[in-house]
């Protein structure tokens, strides 16, 4: 379970610039649901997901993952048991290595030496079984450096890497986002296929409203640092396109644009 209490988040306290993001925010998160995550531009969805993974602080609040409070726990530390997949297929992984290389890196996560242990022919069997498993014809690519992937290619290889050790959260942040239509297709059955078969705790942030009306069992819309619409179960499964397409136009008319 993730359990955000009380959270206050400002950027640049104490000047003309100061934004407070969220004020006293809470939100519990239960082992096993996929939550999608959708809001608009600025609305705080990548910002709560660093907060999550720790790549930003908060002035107030705690962070607990099952029951341990790691508000003050550095996010290499917290890497260990949350697996991240970014909008930018670059930042998943290590361009000027090869997928056996990256893979190993992925493989050794938390472990004293990253590439130390090497890569042995078991291993290797398995990287290209797991690889086959994507059906994109990675697993006859071992040595080609990832820089040399698409940006799908490498979206499923990050998704992949990310959850190849055994981790607790998955936090996809517009993980579909630069890739074409059919590619984010493919991306998001493999996303699904994946979440399922390791029975992650999920969190997807989109601006695709299709896929966080299709994928999960919750959906959270944000709007300036707050939650304004949280539905799961069957009231989630009642979501329509249009009825979340609605409500956006609802905010932008309350906002005036
Ligand atoms: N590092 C930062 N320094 C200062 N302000 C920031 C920083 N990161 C985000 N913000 C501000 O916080 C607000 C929320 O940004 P955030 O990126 O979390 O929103 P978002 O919902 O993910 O937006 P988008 O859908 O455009 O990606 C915005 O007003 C943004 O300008």
């Amino acid at each position: 379970m993730i359990e955000l209490s009380n959270i206050s988040k400002y950027y640049h306290p104490g000047t003309v610039n100061e934004l407070c993001l969220f004020r006293h925010f809470n939100l519990t998160i239960a082992d096993g649901d996929f939550v999608s995550v959708v809001g608009s531009n600025g609305s705080g969805k990548t910002s709560l997901l660093n907060i999550i993974c720790g790549s930003i602080g908060v002035e107030q609040g705690s962070i607990r993952i099952g029951g341990t409070d790691i508000t003050r726990l550095p996010s290499h530390k917290r890497h260990r048991r949350i697996g991240r997949v970014f909008q930018d297929p670059s930042l998943g992984t290590c361009p000027s290595m090869t997928i056996l290389e990256n893979l190993s890196l992925a493989d050794n996560k938390g472990k004293p030496y990253n590439l130390g242990f090497g890569i042995n022919k078991k291993r290797k069997e398995a990287y290209q079984e797991m690889l086959h498993s994507l059906n994109l014809g990675l697993e006859d690519k071992l040595n080609v450096p990832v820089g040399n992937l698409s940006g799908g290619q490498r979206q499923a290889l990050s998704l992949l890497m990310a959850t190849m050790t055994p981790i607790e959260f998955l936090i996809l942040d517009e993980h579909t986002a630069a890739l074409d239509p059919k590619t984010a297709e493919r991306i998001m059955e493999l996303t699904g296929q994946i979440v399922a078969e390791k029975r992650l705790t999920t969190i997807m942030v989109t601006h695709n409203l299709r896929y966080a009306v299709e994928y999960g069992n919750r959906m959270l819309m944000m709007h300036q640092g707050q939650v304004i619409l949280d539905k799961s179960g069957e009231e989630k499964q009642a979501l329509t396109v249009n009825s979340l397409l609605s409500l956006f136009n609802e905010i932008s008319i309350e906002c005036g644009n």
